[in-house]
Order: C-alpha cells, then structure tokens, then sequence
C-alpha cells in the first residue's frame, strides 16, 4: 500500500508523513530530500543549476535511505543529510526540480522503492504513485508556516514567509492536488492533530 502526502512548502509533509509511517509500521519516503542533494551537489560542484547535463554526472553515488524515523541522503560513503536544509538549497532547489532530466532521475529512485510506504512531496500522487489508494494535500496559509519554521532558522518570520511564497510560486507547475486527494488544512491543528486525522482517514 502506498500513502501520497504532498502539499504546498512547510506545510508538514515530512514531519506528519514521519508520524503516520511510524504508525503503520513502515517507511516514509522524502522526494524533496531528494532534489535538495542534486541542489547541493550542484552548488558544491559550482555547476550551473539549470544545466541538467551539469547535474546528472553528480549523482551515481547518490542514495536515499528511507527510515521511519527520518530520511536520509548518501553521496557514496557522505552523508548529505545535514545539509540539505540551508537557505542556500531552499534558494536554488526550485531551478533543479524545474529539469525534467532531473525530475525523471528522482522518480526512478522514488519507483524503485519497496511497496508499502508513505511518500511525500509535491508530485506523489499526481506524477509518480498516480495510483495509490490513499491521497492527502497538506496547506496552510505562508504566515502561519514561517512561523512554524521560524523555530527550526535563524532569519526572521518576514524573511522566512517571502522565501516560502516565492518557492511556492515556483513549485506551481508541480504542486498541485491529485483529484482523489484528501486536501487537509494543517493551520487549526497541531502536528498529531493532522496525523491523526490521516490515520483515521486510512483506517
Ligand atoms: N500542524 C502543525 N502544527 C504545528 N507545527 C507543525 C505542524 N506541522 C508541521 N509543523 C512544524 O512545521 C515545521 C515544518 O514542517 P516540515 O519540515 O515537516 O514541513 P515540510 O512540508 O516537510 O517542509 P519542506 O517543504 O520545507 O520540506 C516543522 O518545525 C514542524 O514540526
Ligand atoms: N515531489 C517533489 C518534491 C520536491 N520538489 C522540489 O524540491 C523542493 C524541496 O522540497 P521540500 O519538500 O523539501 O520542500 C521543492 O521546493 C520543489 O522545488 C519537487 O519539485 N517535487
């Protein structure tokens, strides 16, 4: 079985798609993890980020781990977790994911995965598990998601709520709700709110 959660920037997706799969017992899957390491692989190589032809020879090495508890990202023996997260990544990954070389590359490793599992992002349950039987779109409005990450970053709520719009606005050819999606507003509710809400959906 294969749960889609999918949703606009910071709207929960990796933390509730955590909660859910360690409530089921199996893995979740983080696909925006990873375009951020091609993002990273590409700003660390200095290549042009919106040359697929630049990329693509970066990334034989690279290696989702799908945990329950956290995803994490290997270039060969590196861990690239860390720093996936950075201002600097958010800043450039919308051009990568743009690449349709690139979005092919991170389908074929999200594909290859053993079935069950809940996968998040912003293509899952249109593009790449079109038909899994259980599709959730998270939102909530850009303030109340800058103020949720203004936790976790240093710039402030401002700051943060510009570069969470304009990532948005990019993201758009990509983010959209499938049509079977249950589309849940994560605004009123707490974190275990919106995973209970999935979980008693599911069940
Ligand atoms: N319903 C909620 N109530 C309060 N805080 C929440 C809620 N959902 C998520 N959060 C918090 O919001 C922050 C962003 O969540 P998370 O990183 O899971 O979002 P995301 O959609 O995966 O982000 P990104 O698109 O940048 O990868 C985290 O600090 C998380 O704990
Ligand atoms: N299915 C996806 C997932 C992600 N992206 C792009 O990656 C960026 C980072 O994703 P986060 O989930 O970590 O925010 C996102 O802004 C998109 O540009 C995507 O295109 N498709």
């Amino acid at each position: 079985m294969i749960v889609t959660i999918d949703g606009v920037a910071a709207s929960g997706k990796s933390s509730v798609s955590s909660g859910v799969a360690q409530a089921l017992g199996v893995p979740y899957v983080s696909s925006g993890l990873l375009y951020r390491a091609v993002t990273l692989l590409g700003l660390t190589a200095g290549a042009d980020l919106a040359d697929a032809s630049a990329l693509l020879p970066l990334l034989p090495g690279v290696r989702l781990e799908p945990l329950a508890s956290g995803n994490r990202v290997w270039n060969a023996d590196h861990d690239l977790t860390a720093d996936l997260h950075s201002t600097r990544v958010d800043g450039g990954v919308s051009t990568v994911a743009a690449l349709p070389e690139i979005r092919e590359w991170v389908d074929a490793q999200l594909r290859a995965l053993p079935d069950p599992l809940v996968a998040e992002g912003r293509d899952m349950g249109t593009n790449v598990f079109p038909h899994a039987p259980h599709k959730f779109y998270l939102t909530a409005s850009p303030r109340v998601r800058a103020e949720r990450r203004a936790k976790e970053r240093p710039e402030d709520i401002p700051a943060i709520e510009a570069a969470l719009t304009e990532r948005d606005r990019l993201d758009t050819t990509q983010s959209a709700p499938a049509p079977d999606a249950r589309v849940i507003d994560t605004g009123p509710l707490t974190l275990q709110g919106v995973i209970d809400t999935i979980l008693a959906d599911l069940r």
